[in-house]
Order: structure tokens, then sequence, then C-alpha cells
């Protein structure tokens, strides 16, 4: 038994569970995204360079990858703030922040926010996906992995004393690579020994969740206690769908906001709109996985902040609550998703 039994850890220490209240799951506040940028297409150079007028607002939502000041989050400290107080007035209560090494993770800038705010915020440990780990990240063994990811949640992070509260996002493509897989064995090595939540960003296909799940249960991870995320751009077929909730993790629905035509991380794929998010999480509750959904909107960019004409941290509750209320999904149930299975999934065993 350790002594993070039974509490959640935030950036500013240990709370009581029942303190959390409603809860985002999977949400950026300071990072950089930098590594994802994708040239825009022929012609839209020069909107790309001037971005954040009104006229450009959907180009911006269709092509966000493509302006690289869109993908500097950590240049919004003031509209974070501004962000984080709207998100309690609107009943949030805590926001788990997945940035981890390799997207330019800010931990005392977090702390900053939840004192400003009174918003709880729990930070993340470990590595995103491959291509930004580094030399010294690829040359480590599982053990070193592992021992880096368990001293950022027992003595703090980047060099100060701030303590993680999950291991994630961690970071994996398609196929999976062999650091991607390294960290893996080391999440989950980590994890055994600490019994605390882990929270994973599969790669853009959708036998990769299935094949996470494996790599992770191999090397001794706790299956109930992980969160598989961004489902709604990865597995499409609703039989492969509850063929994988059958593997026991979270099922996370985190793209909440995001519609685009073209996704240029894999033409193939066709976001869904907030409806077909919508009708998937009701079609969950019906197979009887209520305690499994997780929502969240995992901003990343500027342009989906209310400052620049995006719909913010609080378009779940706003918006998209109202209307699973009108889709089959109760208010119990609804309490379920946002507050007892966030609860569950981040008090340490
Ligand atoms: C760091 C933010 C992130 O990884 N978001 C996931 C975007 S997507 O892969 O679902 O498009």
């Amino acid at each position: 038994m350790s002594v993070l039994s039974g509490k959640v850890q935030t950036v500013l220490g240990l709370v009581d569970p029942d303190q959390l209240g409603r809860t985002m799951t999977h949400e950026h506040l300071v990072m950089s995204f930098e590594c994802s940028y994708t040239a825009p297409p022929p012609g839209d150079e020069a909107v790309a360079e001037n971005p954040f007028q009104i006229q450009h607002m959907h180009w911006l939502r269709q092509h966000p990858y493509s302006c690289r000041e869109n993908l500097f989050l950590s240049q919004e400290l003031s509209a974070l703030r501004d962000e984080l107080l709207a998100y309690r007035k609107a009943g949030g209560g805590t926001i788990v922040e997945n940035t981890t090494t390799g997207i330019d993770r800010d931990l005392p800038a977090l702390r900053q926010l939840a004192k400003d705010t009174g918003v709880h915020i729990i930070a993340g440990a470990g590595y995103y996906i491959d291509c930004t780990h580094t030399e010294a990240t690829k040359k480590m063994s599982v053990e070193k992995l592992t021992d880096n990811i368990v001293s950022e949640v027992l003595h703090g992070t980047d060099g100060t004393d701030i303590r993680c509260g999950v291991i994630g996002e961690i970071g994996t493509g398609w196929p999976i690579t062999e650091s991607e897989k390294k960290v893996l064995r080391a999440t989950a090595h980590a994890q055994s020994q600490l019994g605390c939540p882990v929270i994973i960003h599969p790669g853009r296909d959708p036998a990769a969740p299935a094949e996470i799940i494996r790599i992770l249960q191999e090397a001794g991870g706790d299956i109930s206690k992980t969160v598989m995320s961004h489902l709604d751009r990865t597995i499409f077929d609703e039989g492969e769908l509850l063929e994988f909730a059958n593997m026991g993790s979270y099922l996370e629905y985190d793209l909440f906001g995001t519609e685009m035509l073209n996704y240029p991380f894999n033409l193939k794929v066709d976001m869904p709109s907030d409806s077909q998010r919508v009708r998937t999480l009701a079609f969950l509750v019906k197979e009887g996985y209520e305690d499994k959904v997780l929502m969240a909107h995992d901003i990343h960019t500027k342009n989906r902040l209310t400052k620049f004409g995006g719909h913010g941290y609080s378009h779940i509750l706003k918006n998209i609550v109202p209307k699973m209320l009108t889709r089959g999904i109760t208010q119990h149930q609804v309490d379920k998703i946002l507050i007892d299975n966030p609860k569950r999934w981040l008090t340490f065993k």
C-alpha cells in the first residue's frame, strides 16, 4: 500500500477522489504540436501565414496543422486561464493534461493555472510518439525508461518537484516502432509498481488499439486502469468496436469539437461529426459499457480556443451533454461518464 493509494495526484498535490467533479480525461493546456506540422494545400500558403482573422477561421478548422503558429498552445497562457475559469463556471472540476515528453510539457505553467483557476489539473508522465523520441530516449533500456516514468510520478518532473498523476498520453504510431514498444513495456512496469492510471494514444489503424493492449498485458499492465484514446478516428466498425471493448480498457471519445473533411494524418479516415460521436456513445451505453466510456476535446491547437472562435473546453458540458440526453443516454449515465468513470480511473490502487 503506497502513500498514493486511494488518492488522485494533481499538480498541486494529492486530493480525495470525491473532489474531482466533472472531468475531461484528455486535454492539453500548455504544449506545442510542431512535430505534426503538415504543408498547406498548394495555393493556400498565404492564408497559413496570416491565420487568425475571421475570414480564415473555416480554413483553420479544415487545416489546423498547416499553420505553424496554430501549433503553439504554450503561447496562450492568459487565454487558457480564461478558458479554465469558464470551464469551472460551466460545471467542470478537473482536467487531465496529457502532454508528455516530446511535445513541450510545462509543469510550472500547469501549477500556476491550477492555482489561478481552482480547476484540478493532473499532469502526464512518459513519452509521446516515436518521431519525438530523442536519440538518448531511443537508446534507453526498458528498465531505465521505467525508472524515469516512476520518478515523474513519485518525485517530480522536468527538474521540478511537481508530480504527474497519470502515465500518458503514451504515443504510438502504426506500425508501432521498437522505441514505442519499449516505452509501452516501461509503462506497464511502472503501472504495476505504482497502481496508477495509464492513457494511450494509438496509431491510426483499427488494429492498433488491440495490439497495444496485448503489449501492455504481456508486460504486466493493468488494462482495467488503462484508457484507449482517440477511438473516434480509429475504430469505425461496430463489431470491431465491441470486440475491442471486451478487452477491458476504458473507451475514450476525445475529439469532440473537431470536424474536418480531410483528416491529414490518414486520408482514408472520415473524421466523424459530434452527432456521430454521440451516436457511438449511445451505442456503447446500450451495449452495457456505460462504466467504461470517457469523453474529452483533446484541444491541441490554438484555433479551438474561444479566443480564436473555437469551441473551448466547455463545449461538452454546454452543448454535447444536452444532445446526449436527447439520444437515449440518461443523466445518471452522463454522470457516470463525466464523474464516476474518471474518478475510478484516476484513483491510485
Ligand atoms: C498531442 C495531441 C494529439 O496527439 N492529438 C491526437 C490527434 S489525432 O491523432 O487524433 O488526430
